[in-house]
């Protein structure tokens, strides 16, 4: 049985661990657990989204990818592709009612129904001060709303009416237990998203869909970068956390694909926290 020595976690936990986890992620055989799924991920061109789309299509689910830019979809769709996964894309902003019909309808076409929903989306359009964001701060962060709908609409029917049982996941944020400084209306957003999740249990239930919810803590992609680029930043964030280092999408990706799998049968109207252990300090 594989034991690494404790030298060996030490430097893992405190960043040796990028290599070590993306070796796991390429070579470890898991089983097919999302065989005969279809997935929808909302913002899956990049970031966490894109890992979890990879992940749940390693999985053996067939995975519609979205994002706002065609060139985005086309770019990740080719390099999943390119890794033998079975996926395929479509542009989706989700705040826009006839993307949100057109992803639904292009899942349904291309692959006969829906089974999953990640909705990942979300935006952070204000930083500073609560007590000066503006209603237009409000407005766009009705990510709220952004997150909500592609599992509210779909045309004349809400998606969850369509999907034959299965599972939604939300994705909110640590933010949304300890709001971050300067990003009250974002932290907030998330916030909502967590009582969203338990708020769609009793309805979901009866159409045998489970809703859960993830937390990411700081997680590597673009949207955080201004906490990770600066080394200086960073190392004063890393003090905060856990285990010291920042953490990687493809450790969001296993928690949605647990998440989705019948390994969480029982398992309805729960967050799941990635954030190496720093939720309540960062
Ligand atoms: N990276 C982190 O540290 C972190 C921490 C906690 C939560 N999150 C959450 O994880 C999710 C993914 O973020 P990420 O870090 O991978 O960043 P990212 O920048 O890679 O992804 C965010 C994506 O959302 C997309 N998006 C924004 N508005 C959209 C819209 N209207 N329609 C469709 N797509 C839209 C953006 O194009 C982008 O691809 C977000 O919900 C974010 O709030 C991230």
């Amino acid at each position: 049985m594989f034991r690494p020595s404790f030298q060996r976690l030490l430097s893992l936990s405190s960043g040796g661990g990028r290599s070590y986890i993306m070796q796991s992620v390429r070579g470890i055989q898991t089983p097919r657990k999302l065989e005969g799924k279809v997935a929808l991920v909302t913002a899956s061109s990049d970031g966490i989204g894109l890992a979890i789309a990879r992940r749940l299509a390693q999985d053996g689910a067939r995975v519609l990818v979205s994002s706002r830019k065609q060139q985005n979809v086309d770019k990740a769709v080719q390099e999943l592709k390119r890794e033998g996964l079975d996926v395929e894309g479509t542009v989706c902003h989700v705040g826009k009612d006839e993307d949100r019909v057109k992803l639904v309808n292009t899942a349904v076409q291309k692959f006969g129904g829906i089974d999953i929903l990640v909705s990942n989306a979300a935006v952070n359009p204000f930083f500073g001060n609560m007590l000066d964001s503006t209603d237009e701060v409000w407005e766009k962060v009705r990510l709220v709303k952004l997150q909500y709908l592609p599992i509210r609409y779909c045309g004349e029917s809400p998606l969850y009416i369509l999907m034959r049982g299965g599972s939604i996941v939300i994705v909110s944020s640590v933010g949304g237990f300890m709001p971050f400084p300067a990003l009250g209306p974002y932290s907030v957003s998330k916030t909502a998203l967590l009582g969203l999740t338990k708020a769609l249990v009793p309805e979901l239930t009866p159409l045998n869909i489970r809703v859960n919810c993830l937390a990411p803590g700081l997680i590597r992609t673009k949207f955080s970068s201004a906490l990770w680029k600066d080394e200086s930043v960073l190392d004063q964030l890393k003090v905060k956390l856990g285990i010291s280092r920042i953490g990687e999408p493809e450790e969001c990706a296993g928690a949605v694909s647990f998440l989705c799998s019948p390994d969480a049968s029982y398992v309805t109207g729960e967050t799941i926290v990635v954030a190496g252990g720093g939720q309540s300090r960062l």
